[in-house]
């Protein structure tokens, strides 16, 4: 049952492979090494009194396995350890084969092909702490790995301890119990890497929806909502926040001269080094076309003035594989936190504004808000 259920669960893994983002990676491995693992399992239970079928059937279940691993790298962007893949299944075939017809010796066939096992399940167990989040969906999956890898641990002991019971033809209580837990447990670790693959398609989906695909900044929503914790965190400290609307000069000649990819780069580009100038606590946004928004908390006019000079000086450095351009940049402060987003970015405009109308490639500062706007709100 367990080894249908392993089977019908490949095909999830493969439907997912196919249908969850492509920087997700590891499914396609995983839903592999079930198909694997399910026609080991299938050719261990017909081998009948064939030690070949018996031998191959090993070499497949530890494919299986090692593609476990291998999937686990992938999905936590580590290269994959072939060389432990491709040393498991050959050591694997050449031990056996040796104890299965040179020197006969169950118990030592079976403590080896769990060492082999347990080393490849270690390897994604040390994969899963390293480089995993430390969330709920992480813990579960290591936990499932710890337990099947503890199982096979066990099983290699009993091996060389105890010669009869760990024959899983055999009726032993211990072979009874481990081929009644060994499918569930795959099944389970399955479970678990969809646990983890559900949490990364989560936090992939969320990033995407906030993030302009281009440069990687911010788009609009994800700006508006990084906005709204720095406001309130103005209202608290009672700081003031700076906002810098930046547009490319004459970026419609970029195109027209150098063509859509060489346009494209530019943005790139631009992105790259306004972050630069910038520190870790500042963001910035594309709000679509050539305009892109910075915010920079916590910060008065006087510094985000010599923000301002610095990210136009970077831009005058020649780069290579990107054609000269300039940018005017609106700048405007926010000293009350009653001014909303929507009257920032429309004082932010005006500047622009005033910056394209004074020539381009230079700066223009909002005028500051008049009156309290509550005060004027009530009026
Ligand atoms: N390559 C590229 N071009 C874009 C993208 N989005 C908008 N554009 C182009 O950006 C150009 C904007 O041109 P305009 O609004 O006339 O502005 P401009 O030429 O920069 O002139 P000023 O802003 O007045 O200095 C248009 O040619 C758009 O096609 C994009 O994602 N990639």
């Amino acid at each position: 049952m367990a080894t249908l259920m392993a089977a019908a669960m490949s095909v999830v893994l493969y439907s997912a492979y196919l249908n969850f983002p492509k920087e997700i990676h590891g499914l396609r491995e995983w839903a592999q090494a079930l198909v694997l693992l399910v026609s080991g399992v299938v050719l261990f239970a017909l081998h009948g009194k064939s030690d070949i079928v018996l031998l191959f059937s090993n070499v497949v279940m530890t494919w299986g396995l090692g593609l476990m691993m291998i999937g686990t790298e992938r999905f936590y962007q580590v290269r994959p350890s072939w060389w432990i893949f491709h040393s498991s299944w050959i050591l694997i075939a050449v031990l056996l084969a040796y104890w299965l017809w040179i020197t006969p010796s169950f118990s030592i066939r079976v403590a080896l092909s769990s060492v082999v096992v347990f080393i490849l399940h270690a390897r994604a167990i040390y994969v899963i702490l390293k480089h995993g989040d430390y969330h709920f969906s992480m813990w579960f999956f290591v936990t499932l790995m710890t337990i099947e890898s503890m199982m096979v641990g066990v099983r290699g002991v009993l091996a060389v301890t105890s010669n009869s019971d760990v024959n899983l033809l055999g009726a032993g209580t211990f072979a009874s119990l481990y081929l009644a837990t060994a499918h569930f447990m795959t099944l389970m670790m399955t479970v678990g890497f969809m646990t983890v693959c559900t949490r990364r398609l989560q936090i992939t989906l969320e990033r995407r929806s906030t993030l302009d695909p281009l440069t990687q900044t911010l788009n609009r929503r994800g700006f508006a909502d990084i906005y709204a914790k720095e406001h309130a965190l103005m209202r608290r400290e009672k700081t003031f926040l700076t906002m810098l609307n930046i547009d490319i000069d004459y970026f419609k000649r970029i195109n027209d001269n150098h063509g859509h990819a060489v346009g494209d780069r530019v943005l790139v580009d631009v992105a790259q080094m306004i972050a630069k100038a910038l520190r870790v606590s500042d963001h910035v946004a594309r709000f679509g076309g050539e305009e892109f928004v910075v915010l920079l908390p916590a910060t008065g006019l006087d510094r985000a003035l010599h923000i301002t000079e610095r990210i136009q000086s970077a831009l005058c450095t020649a780069r290579p594989g990107v054609p000269p351009y300039t940018v005017s940049i609106g700048v405007a402060c926010q000293t009350s936190a009653d001014e909303s987003l929507d009257n920032l970015l429309i004082r932010a405009d005006k500047a622009l504004y005033c910056a394209k109308e004074r020539g381009r490639n230079r700066y223009e500062v909002a005028a500051e808000v008049v009156q309290p706007l509550r005060a004027a709100a009530r009026a």
